[in-house]
């Protein structure tokens, strides 16, 4: 059997499968896009939509419990009926998904080959029973959940993002393993919808990749909702009490376990690429198993590439996309885009966001540079105060000598959205000095950005 041949084979149709199908279909490419399972992956079906969606119902839940701090009462408790709130997330991700299948459908040029994909030559992939080869081929497979080798693994159930997005049932007491992003932002949630919740992080911080102060502020801001916060929890491990769960944070025998009904792992993803057949194809792949790519995305195989957080050069969705936006740009625009001229931001979807761009200050600090730092806690900017949202800070440093912005973050209400200004300012190469004279909206949370850059001193000073 002769495999079929077709111009362009995308595996994956994640956060860059299907836009570069569109723009290779619009080239007059003849594509197969492959997909095992469904089509928007991570992001619309067990990802960034139904989290969000999740976290608008947390939040809003959380309002209507503070009505008496901005004159209104509710007649009652507030009471969650989780069933409505799953209900919320599965239609925002079935309207998605949908959506991402019609415009597929509508690529002329383009076939959805339902199936999984894996390689038995540098070009050539097998699903199923059928055969393709192009000349061009995108892996786009993504991640999932890493679950660590830890005594009780398999004679517990442990749930992951796919399962806690799709849960009707609130859970007497979560216990939440991994006190980074997907852990932050469900440990909040589900304590606004009213579950006890018990973070177990190893590190001896929150979301220790970020500055201490930014740690420091996010437990304070949880603990103050009530999630009790188990650090330095070197020793994980799971076993059986009867309906629940006991999970163990310490080897010391004086380290109680904490007893959960439910427990949910979020201690970092792994990529799809172990039942990829890379070896048939002789793509080269790192320790843990992303596969290595060039600045241009390209791996060791002219003509294969990896987009997205197979490749572990980021692990968001807008990094996939932007991954997609540079093979696109370079094979059919002429361009050369590389993926170290990017400078990424992403934000943590807890209440408040904590959105960041760039170096951290530790970061900055090992860079050698002369440094120029400011911060301002959010109580002192209007907006979040009329808000009643006046918890965290925002803070920029900066280079002393090319008066480059190096990073940024907000941890305060509207983070996320007014990050962009910082974002977009070193995007363009623009120096503090610009960016001061900018006129900022009043009352916004952007508006403090050119106060915080005249406020740049010295550490000591
Ligand atoms: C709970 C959670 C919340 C998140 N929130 C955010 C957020 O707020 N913002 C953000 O930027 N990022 C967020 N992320 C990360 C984001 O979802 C991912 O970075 C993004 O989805 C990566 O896109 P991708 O295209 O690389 O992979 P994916 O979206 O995972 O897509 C890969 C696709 O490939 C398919 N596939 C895999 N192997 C094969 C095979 N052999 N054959 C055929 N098909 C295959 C899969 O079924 C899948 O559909 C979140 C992730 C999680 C888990
Ligand atoms: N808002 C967003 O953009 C968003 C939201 C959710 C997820 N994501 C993406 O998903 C990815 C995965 O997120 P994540 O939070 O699962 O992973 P992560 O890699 O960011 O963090 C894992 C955490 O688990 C801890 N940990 C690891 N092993 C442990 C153990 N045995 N016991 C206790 N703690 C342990 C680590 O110290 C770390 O704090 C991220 O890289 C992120 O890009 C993004």
């Amino acid at each position: 059997m002769s495999p079929d041949t077709f111009d362009a084979i995308i595996i994956g149709a994640g956060q860059a499968g299907p836009s570069l199908a569109g723009r290779l279909n619009d080239a007059g490419m003849k594509v197969a896009i492959i997909e095992r399972h469904l089509v928007g992956g991570t992001c619309v079906n067990t990802g960034c939509k139904p989290t969000k969606t999740l976290v608008a119902s947390a939040y809003a839940a959380h309002t209507a419990r503070r009505g008496s701090e901005y004159g209104f009462t509710i007649g009652g408790p507030i009471e969650i009926d989780m069933r409505a709130v799953a209900a919320r997330a599965r239609k925002i991700i079935l309207d998605s998904r949908a959506g991402n299948e019609s415009w597929l459908a509508g690529m002329s040029n383009v076939e959805l080959i339902r199936g999984h994909a894996r390689f038995i030559a540098s070009h050539t992939i097998a699903v199923g029973e059928r055969e393709l080869t192009a000349p061009l081929i995108f892996v786009n497979v993504g991640g999932r959940a890493n679950i660590p080798n830890a005594p009780g693994v398999g004679e517990v159930p442990l749930l992951t993002n796919t399962d806690i997005v799709a849960l009707e049932k609130l859970p007497r007491h979560l216990v939440v393993v991994g006190g980074s992003y997907i852990g932050l932002e469900f440990a909040q949630m589900y304590r606004r919808f009213g579950s006890e919740v018990t973070i177990v992080e190893r590190s001896d911080r929150l979301i220790a990749r970020e500055d201490p102060d930014v740690s420091d502020e996010i437990r304070a801001i949880l603990e103050r909702e009530g999630v009790t916060i188990r650090l330095g929890a070197d020793c994980i491990g799971f076993e059986r009490r009867g309906d629940e769960i006991a999970v163990s944070v310490n080897c010391e025998s004086n380290n109680a376990p904490v007893i959960g009904s439910h427990v949910l792992m979020a201690v970092g993803r792994r990529p799809n690429t172990d039942d990829l057949g890379l070896d048939k194809a002789g793509i080269d792949t790192d320790g843990q198993g992303y596969i290595t790519v060039d600045d241009r995305l390209q791996t060791n195989i002219p003509g294969v590439y990896a987009l997205g957080d197979c490749n572990g050069r980021g692990a968001f969705t807008h990094t996939a996309y932007n991954d997609f936006e540079i093979v696109a740009a370079n094979l059919l625009d002429g361009e050369d885009r590389t993926v170290d001229q990017r400078i990424v931001g992403y934000a943590l979807y807890i209440d408040p966001p904590l959105a960041r761009v760039g170096m951290t200050d530790a970061a900055a600090e090992k860079s050698g540079r002369r440094l120029l730092f400011s911060k301002r806690p959010m109580s002192r900017v209007g907006r979040a105060v009329e808000k009643g949202e006046s918890q965290g800070f925002m803070k920029i440093v900066a280079d002393a000598d090319t008066r480059q912005i190096l990073g940024a973050a907000i941890l305060g209400t509207g983070g996320d959205e007014a990050i962009h200004g910082v974002l977009d300012m070193m995007h363009a190469g623009q120096t503090i000095d610009t960016f001061r004279w900018a006129l900022p909206i009043h009352p916004t949370v952007s508006e403090l950005l050119p106060t915080l850059l005249l406020d740049l001193k010295n550490r000591g000073s």
